[in-house]
């Protein structure tokens, strides 16, 4: 073993094959240095070698196991490599498969000499603990009726083998009822023991962990968060998020796929992703907090009707979407917002927040400097509208999207060059339009049309929205806005016949939860909160060059 300006490199043996093995301060690679004559032709793989980032190594260990350590293949052969290499370590690291999946690979090592084996694994354990971003010990909270009920078993197969494997220790809480986690972290969870909060469930267990940790933290540093106007205090901890879920829109929008086994790798190399919470009051008093979606009209009227058919699992959102489309409501209110700067871009630009977003690093680098500025600007009472746009209309949709909502169901999202950390959310305004001008929005979340182009909708990157909806006295007779009729898919008067436009009102789905108030003043808190994630990673990302 040659250990020259740390760089440590000696000839092993891996799957039959000398190979020459280099562990670079940052990178371990590995290249066959002999060909055997089956494989004269060499592969792409064999030529150029494989390197894989330290920090994106999970473990290593000795290799205890005879049948790991030899070469399995011709375990009985005499002369064998195994024989000449009877010691071996096995680097167990991440490797990434298809579309933002990623795996545990394992690749063993063989050495003629204990010594050098021992060593390989010491000096790799040795970078592995400068990694001090990786969390040690963990908080789990299991939903084990979220999706398809299945958290549990999850949990179990999938994830708490790769913390075992990553010497990741655990309190695990399998929750057992509604709020029990949020109630948990709240009031009761020593948060000093722990580096992390790990939910396994879908959006709604993951909005219980964000209201426990962040009103946690509040409480702790004297913050009411009743305040509208209060600078919330960022929380420490990370939040990982093991999806179990029936839209998981977080877990999909934050690492680009609802896999629990990536999720719980991007624990384990301990990833850090800020995260905007929007913070949501009425009348000076705080109701709740978002990170998705605050939906009021279509969105709101689909979760209202979904509760109703729980049992129906994820299946129940895309029956109550059927049933409220056919409903074709449309709610009458006053929007008021607070445009964001042109430096974060605009909601139509096509610029996707991608792993390492400029604009979100721009946006955490300029934020105090903002900050200051902006509470300037808001302070006098009387000036408190400056800036501030405001909209009347009848719409059938609201809703602001404080990143893209990407979800299986919709790939690209609600509002696909959304940011996850840049202090904005996208307000978008969809006005009471035809059933099939609606459908044709609809249908464009899915495919690569811009859902924004519509003349009946609208969207603004704002910092601070209030919503107002009207009084049936003082509504006004007609939308001036409105676009004159054009042509519905069919007229489905008995839906209709109990709805008066003027008094009709919905509610808020706030990632996944009604509210009991429609009135309400939203104002987006930058970064306050940090996942276990990366964003989603560009593909070149996948290689790593030596
Ligand atoms: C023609 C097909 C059009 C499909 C259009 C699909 C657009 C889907 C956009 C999904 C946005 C999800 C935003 C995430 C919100 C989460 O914080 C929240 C908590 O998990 N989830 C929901 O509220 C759950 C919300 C689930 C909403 C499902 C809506 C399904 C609409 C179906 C409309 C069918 C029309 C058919 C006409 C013949
Ligand atoms: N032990 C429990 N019993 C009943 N409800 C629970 C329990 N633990 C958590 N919950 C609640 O279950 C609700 C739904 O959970 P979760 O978000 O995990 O799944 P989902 O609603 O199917 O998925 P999504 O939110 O992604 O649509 C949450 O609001 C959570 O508060
Ligand atoms: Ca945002």
């Amino acid at each position: 073993m040659e250990n020259q300006d740390k760089i440590i490199c000696s000839e092993l043996f891996q799957k039959q094959r000398k190979v020459e093995v280099v562990l670079y301060p940052a990178v371990l690679a590995w290249k066959e240095i002999e060909k055997s004559s089956k494989r004269s032709s060499g592969t792409s793989e064999s030529e150029h070698g494989q390197t894989v980032k330290v920090c994106e190594i999970v473990a290593v260990h000795k290799t205890e196991d005879e049948a790991d350590a030899q070469p399995r293949s011709h375990p009985k052969r005499i002369n064998q490599p195994s024989q000449q290499y009877p010691h071996a370590f096995t680097v167990s690291y991440v490797r990434r498969t298809r579309q933002h999946l990623w795996r545990c690979a394992d690749v063993t090592f063989h050495c003629a000499d204990q010594q050098i084996c021992e060593q390989w694994v010491q000096v790799i354990n040795e970078q592995l603990s400068l990694l001090t971003n990786r969390p040690k010990n963990l908080l789990v909270y299991i939903n084990p009726y979220g999706g398809k009920r299945r958290g549990e078993r999850i949990y179990e197969q999938k994830v708490a083998p790769v913390f075992r494997q990553a010497g990741i220790f655990t309190d695990v809480i399998v929750t057992e009822r509604a709020n029990h986690a949020r109630d948990h972290l709240k009031m009761e969870a020593n948060l000093d023991d722990y580096d992390g909060v790990v939910c396994v469930g879908g959006d709604g267990m993951f909005s219980e962990i964000l209201h426990g940790l962040v009103t946690r933290i509040q409480t702790d540093h004297g913050v009411d968060q009743n305040q509208p106007d209060a600078e919330l205090v960022p929380c420490s901890l990370r939040i990982g998020i093991i999806p179990a879920g029936s839209t998981d829109c977080i877990c999909f929008a934050t690492q680009g796929t609802n896999d629990p086994v990536t999720s719980a790798l991007h624990i384990v190399v301990g990833d850090s992703q800020p995260m905007d919470v929007c913070s949501v009051h009425h009348n000076g008093v705080f109701l709740k907090y978002s990170v998705s979606l605050l939906g009021y009209g279509f969105y709101g009227d689909v979760l209202t009707d979904s509760e109703r058919n729980r049992w129906l699992g994820p299946a129940r959102y895309d029956l109550s979407g059927f049933k409220t489309f056919l409903s074709h409501n449309y709610y009458g209110g006053t929007v008021s917002f607070l445009p964001a700067d042109d430096n974060v871009g605009h909601p139509r630009d096509k610029l996707q927040c991608r792993s390492g977003c400029r604009i979100c690093q721009h946006k955490h680098s300029s934020k105090d400097e903002h900050d200051e500025a902006s509470e300037e600007k808001e302070k006098p009472a009387e000036d408190s509208d400056r800036g501030w746009n405001v909209i009347h209309g009848k719409f059938i949709a609201i809703n602001s999207a404080s990143m893209s909502c990407a979800c299986p169901r919709s790939p690209k999202g609600l509002s696909p060059s959304a940011h996850l950390a840049d202090g904005t959310t996208d307000l978008i305004l969809v006005r009471k339009c035809s059933r099939l001008d609606f459908f044709r929005h609809l249908l464009r979340h899915t495919n690569n049309d811009d859902q924004f182009d519509h003349w009946f909708v609208e969207v603004h990157r704002v910092r601070k929205f209030r919503f107002e909806p009207w009084h049936p006295d003082l509504a006004p007779l007609e939308d001036a806005s409105e676009h004159p009729e054009s042509p519905d898919l069919s007229p489905i008067s008995s839906l209709q016949e109990t709805y008066d436009d003027r008094t009709a009102e919905s509610s808020w789905n706030c990632d996944g939860e009604i509210l009991h108030h429609t009135a309400i003043q939203v104002s987006v808190q930058c970064q306050l909160i940090r996942l276990f994630a990366r964003g989603i990673e560009e593909q070149q990302d996948a290689e790593v060059a030596v």
